[in-house]
């Protein structure tokens, strides 16, 4: 058997650690055949609610499982991981905005990235999931200054995932045939899902569609709010469908996104599109062998870039927070 890719997950015992683990396990982050190690992150009192989930998952005796540990100290769980998922966090409740957790999670991610910085393995490969993410993202990043930027990104693939749903359904379409979704900017309430340049079978989605005020006032907000309508309905926010977009964010990172399609993912801006350098920002990706590359040359109108402007704006604003919570440099 070859050496056991390490995969680190914080926030182990929550809700979306608990879909999550089982399917890493299983072998759909890395494929079947490629053993994983488990590292799990909590904080001290849900250790033991950690010890039964550890209990459930040798219990489903899965063949790619090498090893589990489990801990509440990041320099030790961090030690030579080669994947961190940093989902612990506290999630919002029901009237909050995602930024209004800033403040309350983001000091978690300046340990952690320092954590990383000085443990994990050369090649690690960074997905922050817990709120905000993208912010969560940049001091992560800010706090790790021997890891290479490329190496951080945050999760807007649930919201890709929720558009292509979304678009299927409007038109009628199984999800495969939907391609070239974008999300970008912010994973909150600001984001813009954008189908100008997304494809229905070949054919461009907002032609398909046909409909400026169904794609203005009826798909935007629903894909933007969606995450708000689940904890409406639920009680709590979504974690099985946060938990499998994780995984499609991170395996199609390693391993590569589909050919002739691209995904979304927040990634440090090198100004492309008029993003401002250094922000963690969604985008369309192509992905390889750990490797992103953000997808250049599309023609943004003077709708599209009004939206994308009003979420960067709003990633500059978060980051202005974090600087003078003194989070980041
Ligand atoms: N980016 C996205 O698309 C999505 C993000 N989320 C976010 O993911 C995060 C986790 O959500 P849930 O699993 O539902 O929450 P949860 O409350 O069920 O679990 C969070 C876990 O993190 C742990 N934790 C807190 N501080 C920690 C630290 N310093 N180190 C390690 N673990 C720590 C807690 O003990 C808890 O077990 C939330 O911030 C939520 O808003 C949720 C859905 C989608
Ligand atoms: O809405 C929330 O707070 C949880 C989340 O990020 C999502 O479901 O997209």
């Amino acid at each position: 058997m070859s050496t056991p890719v390490k995969v680190a997950v914080t926030g182990a015992a929550g809700q979306i650690g608990y879909s999550l683990l089982f399917r890493i396990a299983s072998g759909e982050l890395l494929g079947k055949d490629t053993p994983v190690e488990l590292r799990l992150l909590e904080i001290t009192p849900a250790l033991k609610a950690l010890e039964g989930v550890v209990m459930e998952l040798d219990d489903c005796a899965f063949p790619a499982l090498a090893g589990v540990e489990i801990g509440d100290d990041p320099n030790v769980i961090f030690d030579g991981a080669n994947v961190a998922l940093l989902v612990g966090a506290r999630p919002r409740t029901k009237g909050m905005e995602r930024g209004d957790l800033l403040e309350a999670n983001g000091a978690i991610f300046t340990a952690q990235g320092r954590a990383l910085n000085d443990h994990a393995a050369d090649d690690i490969r960074i997905t922050v999931t817990g709120n905000p993410a993208n912010t969560n993202a940049l001091i992560a990043m800010s706090n790790a200054p021997d890891i290479p930027t490329e190496r951080f990104s945050a999760l807007t693939r649930l919201d890709h995932n929720r558009a292509i749903a979304q678009l299927a359904a409007k038109v009628g379409a199984p999800v495969t045939d939907i391609r070239h979704m974008t999300i970008w900017g912010n994973h909150s309430a600001t984001q813009y899902p954008d189908l100008f340049h997304a494809e229905v079978g070949g054919r461009n989605a907002a032609e398909v569609v046909g409909d400026q005020d169904w794609l203005e006032n009826t798909f935007i907000p629903t894909v933007a709010k969606r995450g708000a309508a689940i904890i409406e309905a639920r009680g709590s926010s979504s974690a099985a469908s946060a938990a499998s977009a994780t995984i499609d964010h991170t395996r199609d990172w390693l391993l590569g996104s589909a050919e002739g399609d691209w995904v979304s993912m927040a990634v440090r801006s090198d100004g492309s599109y008029g993003v401002a350098e250094g922000l963690i920002s969604s985008f369309p990706v192509t992905t390889s062998g750990g490797s992103y590359e953000i997808v250049q040359g599309l023609e943004i109108d003077d709708f599209s870039r009004g939206k994308i402007d009003a979420s960067v704006a709003e990633l500059a604003e978060e980051r202005e927070a974090v600087t003078s919570l003194g989070l980041i440099g």
